[in-house]
């Protein structure tokens, strides 16, 4: 057996190639990692918003999971949009009996503020899938939704972080600032039972960032397979994810697309 490192992820496609699935597909490429996908959902949608979504039958969700379990080893694997209560048990039934880090992006909205997921999908995943999880990623809105505090500030978004943990059971918790509107820096609080940690980044002046949330989890995923040690694997996550942005492209009407290439264009300079 070749030494590769496998990473899957379960999440919805964005045919417009900057969120979900492709966004997923194109980090794990990136990082050289052998990347799979199960897709649970069909979204039509752009740079602009969500026009329409087609869900994949649960019976085939579940096969897709099985076709590849039952024959290439998972390393790490993520999950990003989970539209319904019978599709996150699908996915918990899984991720239960694979032995692998396991991260989840609590999709809830697109950038664009369309709903991803069923109201009640929000209770199951809190009781069911956080349990699970080795770390969990909300944006500043989906911890407010899972927590039901006011985030406005770093200590907020630490009480947050510390909530996910302790009351609901996820391992670590990587709460993004990447909605908290500082002019300087964008931080995001880690917390994993014991300390807390921040990933501070500086700020990019962009409308262009569709994806990113899909693209930070995809990575610390990606490191993860690698089996870098889960600080590490979001540090380097989040210097590829601050290079995508800052080399997004201007690319639709609405909100563009992250830069898969950027962060490894920059390394290759700064190796030659
Ligand atoms: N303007 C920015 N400049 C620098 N970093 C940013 C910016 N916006 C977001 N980030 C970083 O990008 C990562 C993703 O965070 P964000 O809060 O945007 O996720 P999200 O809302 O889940 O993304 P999505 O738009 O895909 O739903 C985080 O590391 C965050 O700090
Ligand atoms: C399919 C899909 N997953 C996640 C997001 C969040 O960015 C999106 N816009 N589309």
């Amino acid at each position: 057996m070749t030494n590769i490192s496998c990473a899957l992820t379960i999440a919805g496609s964005d045919p417009s190639g900057g969120a979900g699935i492709q966004a997923d597909l194109k980090t794990f490429q990136e990082l050289q990692t052998y990347g799979m996908s199960v897709i649970t959902s069909l979204t039509a949608q752009n740079t602009t918003g969500v026009q329409g979504v087609h869900h994949a039958p649960i019976d085939f969700i579940n096969q897709q999971i099985e076709s590849i379990t039952n024959d290439i080893p998972v390393h790490a694997f993520k999950t990003g949009m989970l539209a319904s209560v019978e599709v996150m048990e699908t996915v918990a039934k899984h991720a239960a009996k694979i032995d692998a880090p396991f991260v989840m992006d609590p999709v809830m909205v697109a950038t664009s503020g369309d709903p991803l997921i069923a109201e009640e999908a929000q209770d199951y995943l809190k009781a069911h899938l956080l349990p699970l999880t080795t770390v969990v990623t909300p944006n500043v809105p989906e911890a407010e939704t899972i927590t039901g505090l006011t985030i406005r500030n770093l200590n907020d978004m630490e009480n947050a972080a510390r909530m996910i943990v302790k009351k609901f059971g996820a391992k670590s918790a990587l709460v993004k600032g990447g909605h908290i509107i500082d002019k300087e820096k964008a931080v995001d609080v880690f917390y994993d039972g014991e300390s807390f940690h921040r990933f501070t980044s500086k700020r990019i002046y962009t409308k262009n960032t569709h994806g990113t949330g899909c693209t930070l989890s995809a990575a610390i995923t990606a490191y993860l397979a690698k089996d870098y040690p889960i600080l590490q694997a979001i540090e380097y996550a989040k210097t590829y994810i601050t290079q995508a942005i800052e080399h997004s492209l201007d690319i639709g009407e609405g909100s563009g697309p992250t830069n898969h290439w950027a962060p490894r264009i920059k390394k290759e300079m700064e190796i030659s």
